[in-house]
Formats: structure tokens, sequence, C-alpha cells
């Protein structure tokens, strides 16, 4: 099998963006891509574009390359580049094997936590398939799949506690319009991923609800302040939390018209249910997932974490987004 082999799991905006860039990367390689909506395999298949997400992004991607047959699609491949959001992780490999992904590169480009599992992406690949970890790569940094469709200038973090394999990885993404930055640091990049997205929430909600730039400039301040105790906590290594993977990230979704967790929480925060803003969207907001996830994984840890337990209370106790916003005010700094 080719080394440059790459099986695409997901038919989402974030799995089209990666599909476009391993396509504009000039490296030669074969690409594979796995999506579960038969419809939006025959579009691609005919019309070369996605008809439900970037829908304006041609892909160049073989017709025969595209299928709804996971197993036959992983087996192709040397890197299976997961890109399902982690709420429907199981579902999506249900029918695969750890023999399936024996010897694989397993590369997520998913900021997210499988729920009942409370395990990041790496975890759960390494303790449900046996995936060693120095066979785990993850893909994360500011980067928004629409503005990858315009081809704006982006930076992308590739980690991997095998740096070597991370800049292998890193070569088969980088294009005139994607720099990519190598990292060591597996836990705390899947994590600081996952907290920006609650935060991007606790953002919209406060934007719903009326507060202004200063504030939101302190609640982003102390967020970054909340990210770095709980990964320091899970997983005390050295590291720049002033990083793009952090901080970065943390930015750009909290600030970003984009930013499906930002939307979700401002309509939130404008009143809607959990239910309608969840209908109101064609995405998928992981904050939503993750903080329910965090609420229990910090149980082990008593992290100080005012800005997740508030959008706790708000999404999954039904407290008023009002005094939660007015209650945590009082607590920052
Ligand atoms: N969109 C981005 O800019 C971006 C950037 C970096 C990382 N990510 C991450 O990529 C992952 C995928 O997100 P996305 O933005 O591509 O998603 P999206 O919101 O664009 O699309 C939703 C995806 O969820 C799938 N889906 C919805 N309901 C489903 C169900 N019941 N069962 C199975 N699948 C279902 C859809 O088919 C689609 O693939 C997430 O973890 C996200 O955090 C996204
Ligand atoms: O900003 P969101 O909520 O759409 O998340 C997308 C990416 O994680 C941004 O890097």
């Amino acid at each position: 099998m080719n080394n440059n082999t790459i099986a695409v799991i997901g038919g989402g905006s974030w799995a089209t963006a990666n599909v476009k860039m391993l396509a504009d990367n000039s490296t030669p390689k074969d690409i594979y891509w796995w999506m579960r909506d038969e419809q939006a395999v025959d579009h691609l298949v005919r019309f070369g574009h996605n008809p439900n997400y970037l829908s304006s992004v041609h892909l160049n991607v073989p017709a025969e390359n595209i299928s709804t047959d996971i197993k036959q699609t992983i087996a192709k491949a040397k890197f299976v580049l997961l890109n399902v959001p982690a709420a429907f992780l199981k579902d999506a490999l249900k029918n695969i094997t750890p023999e399936d992904l024996k010897g694989k590169k397993i590369v997520s480009a998913i900021k997210g936590i499988v729920p009942d599992e409370n395990l990041i992406i790496g975890e759960f690949m390494n303790q449900r398939y046996g995936i060693p970890f120095t066979d785990l790569l993850v893909i994360s940094g500011p980067c928004h799949a629409e503005e990858v469709a315009l081809e704006k200038l982006s930076y992308l973090t590739i980690a991997s506690p095998d740096t070597d394999l991370a800049a292998r990885f890193a070569s088969l993404i980088n294009t005139r319009y994607i720099k990519t930055v190598v990292s060591d640091d597996i836990y705390g990049t899947e994590y600081g991923a996952v907290l920006k997205n609650v935060y991007a929430v606790a953002s919209g909600i406060c934007h719903g609800l009326g507060y202004g730039d200063n504030f939101q400039a302190v609640l982003i301040s102390n967020a970054i302040r909340e990210m770095e105790r709980f990964v320091e906590a899970i997983h005390p290594i050295e590291r720049d939390i002033k990083e793009s993977a952090y901080l970065g990230d943390l930015m750009v979704t909290a600030y970003s018209q984009f930013s499906r967790n930002r939307t979700f929480g401002n309509m939130i925060g404008k009143g809607y249910t959990v239910t309608s803003a969840q209908l109101e969207m064609n995405m998928v907001a992981e904050g939503y997932y993750a903080v329910n996830c965090l609420q229990q994984i910090n149980k082990q840890y008593n992290v100080f974490m005012p800005i997740c337990e508030a959008v706790y209370a708000i999404l999954y106790q039904k407290r008023s987004p009002r005094t939660e916003m007015k209650l945590l005010a009082e607590n920052l700094s």
C-alpha cells in the first residue's frame, strides 16, 4: 500500500475542508472519502462538490474513491483521518474492528469528547481499538472550514508523540494557504480544542444577552486561564498556552462569525431552548456535548472552572442564562 494514502471519514464542513487541503497539496497521494449520506456521495460523484457543506468548493477526488462503505474506505489507506463530530464517532465506527485499524495511523480532526466514555479521541482510539499513542495524531488550531474554502491564510497544529510522523502528515496538507506547526502535546492540544468550544458557547450566550466587547474580552482572558488550569491538571508538561493551538483557537472561535459554538450560544442567550437552537443549525456545536463530559471528568480533578460550570448549568440544568452569567461575572477578574 502506498504510504501517502488517506481515508477521510466524515461528510461535514471540516471533512470537506480537509479533503480540499489534501487535494491542493502538491505531494502525490491517494485520497479516499467516506460519508454516510448516499445522496451526498451521488452528488459529489456527478458534480464534484459537497451539496451540504462548503458547496462552492470543487473537490478533486476520483469518483471511485468516494463511498458510503467505511470498511472498504479504511482498508485502502495508511492514514485514517477522523472527522465526524465526537457524539457520532462510535456510531460511524460501529462496524470497524481493531483488526481493520491495525498498522494504520489515526489522525483526529475532531474537537470533542466521546460521550458516555468521557474520553478524548486519542484515548478512545487507544482504549477501544488498541492504537498505540505513537500512531495517533491530532489536527488542531484556529481554522474555520469556511476560510479554508476561501483559501484564506490559516495555521494548523499537527500533534503526535511521534513528531516525525506529525511532520510527515503536515507535509501532506501544507499549501499556499495552509501553514503547519508540529507539536508533541497530544493531550493539551485535544483538551484545549474541546474547552475552547465551551468558551465559545459562553461567548455566544453573553453576546445574545447583550454584553459588550469589554466584557467579552474579560471572559476570554479568564477562559484561557481556566483552560491552562485544566490542561495542567490533566497532563502537566511544559507548554505555552499562548500558542495558536490553544489561545489562537480560543480567539477564533469566540469571536468569529463562522463559529458554530458561538452561534449556538448566541441563540441560547437570546432565549432559544437547546433543542430549538440545535434544530436551527445544520451544523454541530461540539461544546454542548463536551461541557457535560467535562463536568464528569472534572469530578476527578476538581479544577476551578467557573465558565464551564455556568455553561453546564444553563444547558443541562435549565438555569437562566441571564442569572448564571451575572453570577459568573462576579467570579471573573
Ligand atoms: N467546521 C470547522 O471549521 C471545524 C474546524 C476544526 C475542527 N472541526 C471539528 O470537526 C468535527 C466535525 O465538525 P464539522 O464542523 O465538520 O461538522 P458540521 O457541523 O459542518 O457538520 C455536521 C456533521 O455531523 C454529521 N452528523 C449530524 N448528525 C449526525 C448523526 N445523527 N449521525 C452521524 N453524523 C451526524 C453530519 O453528517 C456532518 O458531517 C467536529 O469535531 C468539529 O469540532 C470543525
Ligand atoms: O468555531 P467553531 O465553533 O465553528 O469551531 C470550529 C473550529 O474548531 C475553529 O478552529
